[in-house]
């Protein structure tokens, strides 16, 4: 019998019908018999009611994987009207609590032409909390009944499910779940990135569970899907309502990314229970699987975007939609200034280049699918939902644009490596890097002169994984063999998004206000992007820094010719 080996190296999807009997060749699209894609695929699971319908087969090359679609799926895929049509995805603050659910679904319903997949990320501040719970049971306590933290997820998520009149039972074995998990990482006395990931799992499955039953119990159909596959074994949910968001091929935990094949699992699940019993689905964000390890990863802090524009492009959504505490993404943190004020539209590139750079608003990876699938994002606010947003495109007309938001990374560490010639110009910079590489660190921004070069580190690989002192001396001593190095901590990168076509106007006012505010740029970055300028100053002059910044490009006589004016048509 052959194997699901045996299609490795298959580029194109095989279609197969129960009248055709046999395979003749595997190189092309191919109507073959149930039979013998059983034949052929020993491992393949056909869904009982699939049987006796047309079906697609996806493999997966890697992984001796075989997806499923039945024709009806496809034709739903490709022909209904009454297809799922856009993502919305809402974050910790538009669910903390149950009168904020009830918002949401309000809200939801106020689309009544749309057909949405929902993503939910955990309640308010509970990922927090789930990994501070975490710490402490590692650290100092017995007993999971005495971290103040597992109780007020407890009473946090009692008090939704009883406010919204829904029975405690829908959440008990969760709870139970993570108070044993919390005493098992008691008795270890310790937490792994692994058992990190299962633990903040809990908050996303809690809220999705929730909400779900919330939408059922007012008459709207609703089913909760659990973005992960082992997890929902273990917590013992019903195997039908999970597909898989693979995480990276190494499995890399807090920190997972998403494979291609991701893609067509999202579509083959989310439109296979839509065709077959059409319900809302709720969609756990921030979670994947390890395709190593089969455990639950997670995407990084805030990864629930992400799983928003996954799903975006897996579907060929019309549009994907965030739903946030802010008008959009602003000009810079109100967080460090009040007066920020929304941006209608951005680019792709440019939220990009925002999101790596630090603003909270958006996960850094968030933008790839809806770039590589050309599907707008909308950022909206959840508190006040007539706010036009931001809408972020593929391209915008920058003509007028000259910088669109100011975004500030804190706690940089900068090196300044002066080579000591042991090694021409060539050997030096890919010796530099190759450092970089092995110690498994990435740069942010980079200058170099003939000899010397200056460069940022990024304080985590994507967000979440502090660099402690032992990987910096570890950094310092490899290059110390080829050159002089300077580490300089606390340091902060500002970055000015927009158009680096108008770098002259745009560094002519960065510098009369620094001269003004007595700050002494130590180093400066433009060209690799086209949308960024980065500068690097002390962590200590860093907000002074973006306020006045702030108030010369959006402020000023200057606004009028930085905004690109022009708002948004009020429309979700
Ligand atoms: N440039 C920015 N624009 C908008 N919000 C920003 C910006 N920089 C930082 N933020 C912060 O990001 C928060 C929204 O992101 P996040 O907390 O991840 O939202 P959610 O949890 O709702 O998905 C805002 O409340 C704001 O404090
Ligand atoms: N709950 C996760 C994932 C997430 O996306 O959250 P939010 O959408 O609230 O930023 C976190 O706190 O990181």
């Amino acid at each position: 019998m052959a194997t699901a080996t045996h299609l490795c190296g298959i580029k194109t999807p095989i279609y197969f019908s129960k009248s055709n009997r046999h395979s003749q060749s595997l190189c092309s699209p191919e109507r073959l018999s149930f039979h013998s894609v059983t034949e052929l695929c020993g491992a393949v699971r056909v869904p009982a009611q699939s049987r006796g319908r047309g079906l697609k087969v996806v493999c997966d090359v890697r992984k001796n994987d075989v997806l499923v679609q039945t024709e009806s799926t496809i034709q739903g895929l490709e022909g209904s009207t009454n297809k799922l049509s856009c993502v919305m995805k809402f974050g910790g603050s538009s669910v903390a609590s149950a009168d904020r659910m009830k918002e949401v679904a309000e809200l939801i319903l106020s689309f009544p032409e749309e057909n949405p997949v929902i993503v939910l990320s955990a309640m308010g501040k509970t990922t927090n909390k789930l990994i501070l719970a975490g710490e402490k049971a590692a650290s100092c306590v017995s007993d999971a009944s005495e971290i103040d933290e597992l109780d007020f997820v407890k009473e946090l998520h009692h008090r939704a499910v009883d406010e919204l009149g829904l029975d405690r039972s829908i959440i008990t074995d969760h709870l139970e779940n993570l108070e044993r998990l919390l005493n098992g990482i008691s008795a270890l006395k310790e937490l792994t990135p692994r058992s990190r990931d299962y633990l903040v799992s809990f908050g996303e499955c809690m809220s999705t569970r929730i909400f779900a039953a919330y939408l059922n119990e007012i008459g709207v159909k609703a089913r909760q899907v659990c973005g992960f596959l082992i997890a929902c074994i273990k917590l013992r949910i019903c195997e039908h309502s999970c597909f898989i968001f693979h995480s990276q091929y190494k499995d890399d935990f807090n920190n997972a990314d998403i494979l291609e094949e991701t893609y067509s699992a999202v579509a083959n699940r989310l439109y296979g229970d839509w065709i077959s019993d059409p319900a809302i689905p709720i969609v756990t964000g921030f979670l994947g699987k390890g395709l190593r390890t089969c455990a639950v990863t997670t995407l990084g802090r805030g990864g629930s975007d992400l799983t928003a524009t996954t799903i975006g492009k897996g579907l060929g959504l019309r549009e994907i939609q965030v739903w946030k505490d802010v008008d959009g993404v602003l000009t810079c943190d109100p967080n460090i200034y009040t007066g920020a004020e929304p941006v209608p539209y951005l680019t792709f590139d440019e939220a990009a280049e925002l999101a790596y750079f630090g603003a909270q608003v958006l996960h850094p990876q968030s933008m790839r699918p809806a770039r590589e699938g050309d599907i707008p994002v909308r950022v909206k606010n959840s508190y006040n939902r007539n706010a036009p947003g931001t809408l972020i495109t593929k391209s915008r007309d920058m003509s007028k644009a000259i910088l669109t938001s100011i975004v500030l990374k804190r706690n940089v560490t900068m090196l300044d490596i002066v080579s000591t010639r042991m090694l021409g110009q060539f050997g030096f910079l890919a010796k530099v890097f190759s450092t970089f590489e092995d110690l498994g660190i990435s740069v942010d921004v980079v200058a170099t002169s003939e000899v010397s070069i200056s460069l940022t580190l990024d304080p985590s690989k994507l967000w979440s994984r502090e660099l402690i002192q032992q990987e910096l001396d570890n950094v310092v001593e490899e290059l110390e063999k080829i050159a002089k190095v300077k580490l300089l901590q606390h340091r902060s990168i500002i970055s000015l998004i927009g158009n680096v076509q108008r770098s002259s106007l745009i560094l002519e006012k960065v510098f009369q206000v620094f001269r003004k505010n007595g700050v002494n740029v130590q180093m400066i970055s433009q060209g690799a992007s086209k949308v960024n300028i980065s500068l690097i100053v002390n962590d200590n002059e860093s907000e002074k820094c973006v306020r006045a910044l702030h108030e010369a490009f959006f402020e000023s006589d200057l606004a009028d010719l930085v905004y690109e004016n022009g708002r948004l048509p009020n429309k979700c």
